[in-house]
This record gives C-alpha cells, structure tokens and sequence, in this order.
C-alpha cells in the first residue's frame, strides 16, 4: 500500500505524529511519503491512503492544512480512496480533526478515522503551562501507543471516528476564521520581539517560518502582518533570542529529540 502523510506542524508536535505514522506503516512493509503542505506545489495522486494532520488553532483545524485538502488533494483519482485525519492539541477539548473530515466528507472523500492527539505544549507562554519531562515522556508513549490502535483498525476495515458535537465544531471554525482575519495575522507584532543582543541575523527564522511572515531590515528583525502564530520561530531559533510577551522563552527546543530518541 502506498501512504502519504501529510502534515503541517509549528512546534513539532504534528510533525512528530506524522513520523511515528510513518516509522509504524514502514515496519508493516508500506510505501510512504511524509509530506509538509508547505513543500508540496503540485496535486497529490497514486496513493491508496492519505493519513492528514494538523494543529490544532482555537480549537479548529490549521487553516494551511485545510487549504491544503482543497488545492493539492481533491481530485477525481482520489474519490475512491481511504482517509484519515489527526490532529494535535494541548489543552481542553478539540474539534480540527472533525474539521478536516467535514471538509473531506464534503468534497465526498471516505474519512475512516479522525481521532487527536494529546501533545506537549508549545504555545505556553501564552496559554497554560509548560510540561515537564515526565508529561513529554508519557505524551510520546502515548502517540505510539495510539497510532498502533489506529493502525490496527484500518486493517481491520474498523472505522474510529471520535464523537464531538458537530455544532460545537461549527462554532470554534468560524470563531478561528475569524480570528484568522484580525488577532492571528498580527501575533507577531503584538506579543513577539527580539532580543537583539542574542540574535546573530542567522536568518534561520526567515527562511522556516511558513507564511514568509518575518525578514530583516536595518540589521533588525521584522514582522510582517501574516503571521499564523504557529510558535515556530520561537521554538527553533538557535540562539534563543525571541520573547514573548517581553519575556524570554524557554524553548522545548523543538521536538524534544533528546526523549525522543529514548523512545525508539
Ligand atoms: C495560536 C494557537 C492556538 C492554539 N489553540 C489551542 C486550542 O484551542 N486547544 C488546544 O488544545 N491547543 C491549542 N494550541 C496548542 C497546539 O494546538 C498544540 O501545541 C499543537 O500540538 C501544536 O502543533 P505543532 O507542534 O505541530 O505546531 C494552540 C496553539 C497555538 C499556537
């Protein structure tokens, strides 16, 4: 069988799922391809099953991924084939999983399974707080232990679709579309700036941030008003130079490889 796996991912987190999917469907023998919606430019065909995550945002659906589904993978070859959606999330209830199959589901696609995933916290200086070690080491046993379930349901033509309140879902999408017109574009610019005697105009953030959002101007780095306040500069910048909210941020330092490889 051949999967692909399609993912976007700020701090990591849906990133890593994406990869325990695949590590799990190459151990069983199957073709895949883990692809980032931010590298992709043209339509995706000849798989026979699409696994697609993403963050969770105000508990909805990353409107990248979203977007996604409708430019790169509704085409008529893939009418026949099998779905299943994932997405990450740090706190309370969420429902972007559920959002990304309403989107399949209407376009006519066969959504098998949706389910999340409880992940680390990469957005703590905003919200919530910081999971220790130990959390982070449980969380990751727990994807494993999750995508093996899931795994073994498709095979077993089961069909896991988590129950949530489709009213509920209605609501928290057009509450992150409209937080994607006004609050989210301008995150950067609000709550972020730079500690510019750490920062060594690496650019590194420049060229990972996934909407273009930051350049550098006058030796200083600068936002520009797209931002998807997806925390990814903050996570990866070498240097530790980003604050947020005129703090220093205490980076997980992105996907936490040091646990990670205890794992394997
Ligand atoms: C702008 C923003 C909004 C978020 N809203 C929620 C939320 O409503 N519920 C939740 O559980 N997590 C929320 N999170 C946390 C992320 O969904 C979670 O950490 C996710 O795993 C991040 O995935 P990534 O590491 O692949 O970017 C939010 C994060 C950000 C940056």
């Amino acid at each position: 069988m051949k999967v692909a796996i399609v993912y976007f991912s700020g701090t990591g987190n849906t990133y890593r799922v994406g990869e325990v999917f695949k590590e799990h469907l190459l151990s069983t023998n199957h073709e895949v391809d883990l692809i980032n919606v931010n590298r992709q430019t043209i339509k995706l065909r000849g798989y026979d099953l699409f696994i697609i995550g993403s963050p969770t945002y105000s508990k909805a659906a990353s409107k990248k991924v979203v977007d996604f589904i409708h430019e790169y993978i509704d085409d008529e070859q893939n009418k026949s084939k099998d779905f299943i959606t994932y997405i990450t999330h740090s706190w309370g209830e969420a429902y972007g999983h559920i959002t990304l199959k309403k989107h399949l589901s209407k376009l006519v696609y066969n959504v098998i399974n949706a389910q999340p995933f409880l992940m680390p916290n990469g957005f703590y200086m905003m919200n919530h707080e910081k999971n220790t070690e130990t959390e982070i080491e449980a969380l990751h046993r727990n994807v494993m232990e999750k995508v093996k379930n899931m795994m073994d349901a498709y095979f077993n033509s089961q069909s896991q679709i988590d129950k949530k309140s489709v009213v509920k879902q209605a609501i928290f999408e057009t509450m992150y579309k409209a937080l994607s017109k006004s609050w989210i574009p301008n995150f950067a610019n609000k709550y972020l700036s730079i500690d510019n005697k750490k920062c060594i105009l690496c650019k590194m953030c420049v060229r990972q941030c996934p909407n273009q959002n930051i350049k550098i101007e006058d030796s200083k780095i600068v936002f520009s008003d797209y931002c998807l306040a997806c925390a990814k500069c903050l996570n990866m910048c070498p240097q530790n130079a980003y604050r947020a909210n005129n703090k220093t941020f205490e980076q997980y330092n992105v996907i936490q490889p040091s646990i990670i490889s205890q794992l394997k």
